[in-house]
């Protein structure tokens, strides 16, 4: 079936950098791609990671070039594997026109609001639990010497509300030695929901390792930010949490129907995309049953897909 293609891409600056063990990255740039089949149309985003493994921006635009005005549902079920985001994307865009609209009543998801890097995350989280009275936080760690993270946990977990959970997120920044002293801390806090990725993406071994000796719960995420990589994990014994970065993953039909398929533990994970993006993600995740707050409450570091503040 033949369909009408448009394509805009978009550069959002965030409200403040976003500091993890990777760098500072400031402005989230994408494709907003509308599919038409002459009666409706439904967009999708194209918000490509790169540094997790997706396809480059200058990739994605290659492919939306190499189409033109329009694309056939043939030739998007063919999107190789190499470009993830664009198969999201238009996949996504392609069941919306085909499915009826399904409404993401927002409200009543349980979000995880991002917190910045380092002490800043001191005073931050109140502004935010103000608003939101929300359940969880993610702090990113492995940003700064980790004696200082470890003093500002301590400070940060004493403060906050009884009920309220809190991720940590190393981005692979920590050795093991590093990830054993950060440990056998948090063992002690039940504040700590998770700590996410610890080590670098290929130390599954040791990560399960750690998972046996500590009681504090690990997510992987950078280790599994790819459908293939997703199964390797699942197949080499992984049994702690899938950090799942959908909007990156390919096709959310394949994706949803191996979640349904295998009992994962799931945490569902923006990559700082608009809201178009984010309710494809929201849609789909709705169809999985996974308890653990939702990873898309980052409006203190992203902005309006028109610029503004919202
Ligand atoms: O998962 C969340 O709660 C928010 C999103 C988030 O933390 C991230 C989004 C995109 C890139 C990463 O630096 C970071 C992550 O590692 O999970
Ligand atoms: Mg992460």
């Amino acid at each position: 079936m033949k369909l009408k293609l448009n394509f805009d891409i978009y550069q959002r600056r965030f409200k403040q950098p976003l500091r993890t063990s990777h760098g500072i990255w400031q402005i989230r740039e994408g494709i907003i791609i509308s599919l038409s089949n002459g009666i409706d149309f439904a967009r999708g985003e194209i918000a490509p990671l790169s540094w997790f493994g997706s396809e480059t921006m200058s990739q994605a635009l290659e492919f939306c070039q190499h189409w033109g005005d329009n694309i056939s549902t043939e030739d998007i079920a063919k999107i190789p594997d190499r470009l993830p985001a664009c198969q999201f994307a238009f996949e996504s865009a392609w069941l919306n026109l085909t499915q009826p609209q399904v409404n993401i009543a927002l409200d009543n998801l349980d979000f995880c609001y991002l917190l910045p890097a380092g002490a800043t995350a001191l005073n931050a989280w109140q502004k935010i639990y103000q608003q939101q009275h929300n359940t969880t936080f993610k702090w990113k760690i492995g940003v700064y010497p980790l004696a200082q993270e470890i003093e500002i946990l301590q400070q940060l977990v004493a403060t906050l509300p009884s009920q309220v959970k809190l991720r940590l997120d190393a981005n692979e920044g920590l050795n093991l030695t590093q990830a054993q002293q950060l440990l056998a801390v948090t063992d002690n806090l039940t504040a700590i929901e998770f700590i996410e990725q610890p080590l670098a993406r290929d130390c599954l071994r040791e990560m399960i390792r750690l998972s046996q000796e500590y009681s504090t719960p690990l997510a992987l995420d950078e280790s599994v930010a790819s459908f293939l990589q997703l199964q390797q994990a699942d197949r080499q014994g992984w049994q702690g949490i899938f950090t799942i970065k959908a909007a990156i993953m390919g096709f959310p039909s394949r994706l949803i129907e191996y979640c349904q398929q295998h009992s994962l533990d799931i945490v569902f994970s923006s990559v700082l995309e608009t809201e178009i993006g984010r309710d494809a993600v929201l849609k789909f995740a709705r169809q999985l049953n996974h308890p653990r707050a939702f990873g898309f409450g980052v409006e203190g570091f992203i902005r309006g897909i028109n610029g503004t503040t919202n």
